[in-house]
Order: structure tokens, then sequence, then C-alpha cells
């Protein structure tokens, strides 16, 4: 995909499902990089808007640099001609920096920042270190707002104000009365993505707080469920969006919820309980115990 200007990279993102792809690793645990591929080719099939490659479900947390950008080179290669595929900048602003610089020399279409490791940090700190990671890239960039990077509405404000390719705000705490002030002061200057665990959960209320996409770690083994679910969202259809949250999302979270760290492995289960053999996840994950994913493949098979 030839460059996108970071206003294109937007309006093609908040108008359709973001796809955020496992990593297949092999026994080794090493990426493998054939299934990698051949997973991307499925993903990038259908009809999503981006392809946010390393991600949280991507277990881009267990990965180093090299591995990160190998990734990307891969993701770019094997969807980039047909979806947008943006690359995660993650750790500390050196090493954030370093990997948005690797991105856009990938060929990459945006960026998404994670929060930092490890350390709390206040708001001010939180705008230097976004404002680095914008300014070293002409790409779109995306932040998410999680764990020990909580953004308040007026951060957001500012880190649009001061960045213009910053182009939009991954939400992964649910904060309606932030989310409401947040939509307020800065309306449409971003775009709003939702990233909380299984995001299909959320999404409908959401819609009215100007989230209008999200991120679905459940399209990597059911796209065609994911993306049914997203229209109905869009068309406010409270019934079918019900029905679907009551016949498969609900009794998979309460699967999901049973182990921390299970709302990554319980995707690549997914996929091994759709036949794909999505392969381990690495530590500090641990994957699903047998009688979890014979669970899981029965609740897949009511809804296949
Ligand atoms: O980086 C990520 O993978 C996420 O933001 C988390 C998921 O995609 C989350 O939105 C979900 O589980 O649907």
């Amino acid at each position: 995909m030839t460059l996108l200007p970071p206003d294109a990279l937007a309006d093609r993102l908040k108008s359709g499902l973001l796809s955020f792809p496992v990593t297949h690793f092999g026994a080794d645990l090493r990426v493998d990089e054939a299934r990698y591929r051949e997973h991307l080719a499925w993903q990038s099939s259908f009809d999503v808007a981006g392809l946010f490659a390393a991600g949280g479900t991507g277990e881009g947390f267990s990965m180093t640099s090299e591995e990160i950008d190998r990734v990307v080179r891969i993701a770019v290669e094997e969807a980039g001609a047909r979806v947008p595929v943006l690359a995660p900048a993650t750790g500390s602003t050196a090493q954030a920096v370093a990997q948005a610089r690797a991105a856009q020399e990938a060929g990459a279409s945006g960026l998404l920042l994670f929060p930092p490791y490890l350390t709390e940090a206040s708001q001010a700190g939180l705008v230097e270190h976004i404002g680095a990671v914008c300014r070293a890239t002409d790409l779109g960039v995306i932040v998410y707002s999680r764990a020990n990077a909580v953004l308040s509405d007026a951060t957001v404000a500012e880190v649009a104000d001061r960045n213009p390719n910053l182009i939009g705000l991954k939400d992964g705490i649910g904060d309606i009365e932030q989310m409401t002030r947040t939509y307020a002061k800065v309306g449409d200057r971003l775009i709003y993505v939702g990233g909380l665990p299984t995001a299909e959960t959320f999404a409908l209320p959401l819609l009215q707080l100007g989230v209008s996409t999200y991120s679905s770690a459940l399209y990597n083994f059911l796209p065609e469920f994911a993306l049914r679910f997203y229209a109905a969202v869009r068309a406010q259809d409270r019934v079918t969006v019900y029905s679907m949250l009551n016949d498969f999302v609900i009794p998979y979270i309460d699967i999901r919820d049973r182990t921390k760290g299970y709302a990554v492995s319980i995707v690549k289960a997914g996929l091994t309980a759709v036949g794909r053999d999505g392969g381990r996840v690495r530590p500090p994950l641990t994957d699903l115990t047998e009688a979890d994913l014979a669970e899981l493949t029965a609740l897949v098979a009511k809804i296949s």
C-alpha cells in the first residue's frame, strides 16, 4: 500500500473493523513465519479497515525489537497491498522512537503506541513520551490509553494539539466519564478505538461515546462472526448484538476470565478450535488447559 497520509489513514480506520492478528510461535517458541504468513493472508482476505501487527493479541510484549521489526515486515509483505498495516511502538521512549522509525522504513502505514513498561508516569511525562514518538515519524499514530498510561481528557486534548500526526485514541479503560469528557473536548479531531479485552462486549454502548471501531481479537478465529457483529453495532441493531453476545461472547468471556492472560491465550486456542492451529503462547502467558480448550471448542461448534 502506498504511504497513507495520517488523515487518510484515520478516515479508513474509523469506518471498519480492526484486525489484531496473533503471532504464531513454533514448539521452540520462535516466530513461525510460515504459519503467521498463512494467517495474515486469511485475515486480510476479509473486509477489515486495518491490521495491527504484534499488538497485544499479537504478543508484541513478549518479543524483541528485532522480532517486532521482522513481524511488521512480514505483515506488510503479506497483507500491505490490501489493508493498512500498523506497527507497535513499545517500552522506553528511546525504544518506541526507534520502533517508530523502523516501522516507517518497513513500509507500515501507521503506529500504535503502547504504554511504557513498569513505571508509573505523570500526565506531563506521558505528553513528552507521546510527543517524542510522534515527532520521530511521518506516520499516523494512535495512542493506547491503558495500564500505567491512562490519559486524562486534558492530556488527550494537549497531545492532539501538539502532534498533527496523532490520529487516534485507543481506549483500554472504559471509563464513561473520561470518554465523555474526552469526546466533548477533542471531538472528531481524533478517531476513537475500543480496546478493552474482547472489545465486542463494550462495542454498542461505546459507539454512543464516539468510539466507531474496535480491535477485535475474536476476528482472529471467527472473522465472519466478528464482521457480522460489527455491522450490527454500526447499525445499532440491539436485537442482533444481544443475541450474539448471549450465544457466544458472554460464555466465551466466562472461559477467558478463569486465568490471567487468557485474553490472549484463548484467541490462539480459538484458532485451534476452528482447525487452524494457533500454536502456543510465550511466557509469561500460559495456554488453555485441555478442559478449557474442550469447552471453547464446543462453544465454537455451536455457532458454526
Ligand atoms: O492490542 C490488542 O491486541 C488489544 O487491544 C486487545 C484486543 O484486541 C481487545 O480489544 C480484544 O480482546 O478484543
